[in-house]
């Protein structure tokens, strides 16, 4: 029967569409084709209405053009959007608008790619104004849209309101050219995801602590004025010189008291974005956001740097990390101090976890942070006693130069292994910039100075360091070149990807995993790839324009230059 019903179905000729039909559904694109005069004496309907509708009226006669046509309004390639760049706009001698170059390039000297994250690349460039170093971090793509606008403009004007705190990045300017944002920022000396991984193997309760206090403070400041940092990670904290924290990337920031984002019970739901999924607490994904998504973010941070721990970015271990079950494997090793805040803070029901200022309240925290406030005081101190010092150095060593030049005899000038003296300035200034920006502290070698030969890493810490690599979706620090203008290599993808291998640690109950993934970098490559960097770096800065002579050609031009 069904075999019947098959073969007559095959038989049967299947309908096919009428062009009316197909036009029911697609319409042909409208094009207005002027009707000529001897198609439509053809035609057999000549109403006056197609007659009319093939003949437009011509439009009125204008005295002359509006001035809109006569000037084109061109849209401003650069609008202010911090308080701080209206209230004090650039000197004209800097930034002149008639001149072609951006205000970026007329405004400061760009010194290098410090690193590259999802929102765009971070320069590090001296200010053309003040002299000074700064970070400038550039959107990589024109904006998208007015929502993709509008949201780049709110992080920056979030940022200045955020600032001045001792423990949030300081904000100097916002603007916006082409289509691109751009914030400038304090120049800091990496990223506290860096400087953890680049410090010994092994648990480190010690620095956990002084993380813990700083950050606290920070988002202490934030909760305070009705912020929440949604997207609280090592990545988004930058170290200073002296070692201070100071949280950064606003991208996600979110205001708890604006109206249209809060509901009944407090809680935000539209207008907000949950951050990486490694840090996220578990009531974002129920639309819960409040502070307490920031302290759930913190404690996982913190449970990372304490334990040198990878973070699970989903699986088993990231669901245990969300039902407060903490890895005992790893905490074991910690003090019950510790242990006890952070299972406070890694508490699943936000209503459970503790509040920062709770946090701050207690008694071993105070204690912490009071001595952190007198380390940093005194650590800041010295900082800024070493580089006056180093001010100090500097100017008696050109005063010493100048004279050096000036009260020499006329012969002794021309000395042949001395470079031209413009070269010898650059040295110097650069030589300079790098005392001035860096005071020797180690993370000023994880940026400058990294030697491709050792890779000293453990083969647990590397490890860590390659899934951390494989998994770190979002930004690529990279070292900075020195010579003025010059941009570090950029890595490509390609170079990324290839000869790269990364591991998966087998997954277990109870402990906590890194994941796999495919785009991984090796250690020791980025390592080598930043050794290279430098070297590279290093190879094209200019180099004195004298050549080598030998004893008797100067004894001759000597005795030429001494005779009357
Ligand atoms: N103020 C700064 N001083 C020094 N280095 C910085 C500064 N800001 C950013 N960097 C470096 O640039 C890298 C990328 O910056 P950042 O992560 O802010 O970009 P992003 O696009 O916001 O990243 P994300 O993907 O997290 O959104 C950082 O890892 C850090 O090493």
């Amino acid at each position: 029967m069904s075999v019947a019903v098959e073969s007559s179905m095959s038989r049967a000729s299947l309908p096919i569409p009428t062009f009316s039909q197909a036009e029911q559904s697609f319409s042909l694109k409208k094009r207005h084709v002027p009707l000529s005069l001897s198609s439509l004496s053809n035609s057999s309907d000549s109403s006056p209405l197609r007659l009319s509708y093939s003949m437009p009226p011509l439009p009125p006669s204008k005295g002359c053009p509006p001035l809109s046509r006569v000037f084109h309004p061109r849209p401003s390639p650069w609008t202010p959007l911090s308080g701080s760049l209206k209230k004090l706009p650039c000197p004209k001698s800097v930034y002149d608008p008639s001149k072609q170059q951006s205000f970026f390039s007329q405004c400061f000297t760009n010194l290098g790619l410090l690193g590259r994250g999802s929102f765009g690349e971070v320069f590090k460039v001296q200010s053309n104004v003040d002299g000074r170093l700064y970070a400038v971090k550039c959107s990589a793509h024109r904006f998208r849209g007015n929502s993709e606008r509008t949201r780049s403009v709110r992080e920056a004007r979030n940022h200045e309101r955020l600032c001045p705190h001792p423990h949030i990045l300081d904000f100097v300017a916002a603007w916006e050219e082409c289509g691109r944002l751009y914030i400038q920022t304090e120049l800091c000396s990496t990223s506290l995801l860096l400087h953890a991984e680049n410090q010994p193997p092994g648990p480190d309760e010690a620095a956990a602590w002084t993380y813990l206090c700083d950050l606290l403070s920070a988002l202490q400041h934030l909760h305070s004025n009705g912020f929440v940092h949604l997207d609280m990670k090592p990545a988004n904290v930058l170290v200073t010189d002296s070692g201070r924290l100071k949280l950064g990337d606003f991208g996600l920031l979110l205001q708890l008291k604006h109206k249209s984002t809060t509901t009944s019970e407090g809680n935000v739901k539209e207008d907000a974005q949950e951050g990486d999924p490694r840090y996220m607490a578990p009531e974002l994904l129920r639309g819960q956001y409040g502070p307490a998504a920031d302290v759930f973010s913190l404690g996982v941070s913190i449970l990372e740097l304490a334990c040198n721990m990878e973070v699970p970015n989903g699986g088993d271990g990231w669901q245990q990390l969300r039902q407060g079950c903490l890895p005992s494997e790893f905490t074991n090793g910690l003090s019950l101090e510790l242990q006890t805040v952070l299972s406070m803070m890694l508490a699943p029901e936000p209503s459970e976890r503790p509040t920062v200022s709770e946090l701050l309240a207690l008694r071993f925290i105070r204690k912490r942070m009071w001595k952190r406030r007198v380390y940093l005081m005194v650590a800041e101190t010295v900082l800024r006693l070493v580089s006056l010092c180093q001010q100090v150095v500097c100017f008696g060593c050109r005063l010493l130069s100048s004279l050096h030049v000036s009260f020499l005899p006329q012969w002794t000038k021309p000395v042949p292994c001395t470079p031209p003296r413009d070269s010898w300035d650059r040295d110097l200034t650069l030589s300079l910039s790098v005392m001035h920006s860096h005071s020797g502290s180690p993370e000023d070698d994880v940026v400058f100075v990294l030697d491709p030969t050792k890779p000293e890493l453990s083969p647990t810490f590397s490890h860590r360091v390659k899934s951390r690599l494989c998994v770190d979706s979002t930004s690529t620090p990279l070292p900075v070149s020195l010579t003025n203008g010059h941009r570090s290599p950029v890595h490509t993808p390609s170079s990324i990807h290839s000869n790269t291998t990364c591991h998966t640690l087998t997954p277990s109950a109870s402990s906590v995993h890194s994941e796999l993934h495919p785009d991984g970098m090796s250690d020791s490559s980025t390592r080598r790839r930043r050794g290279s960097n430098w070297v590279r770096a290093d190879e094209d800065l200019p180099r004195a324009s004298f050549e080598p002579k030998n004893l008797l050609s100067l004894f001759e031009e000597t005795t030429v230059e001494g005779q009357p």
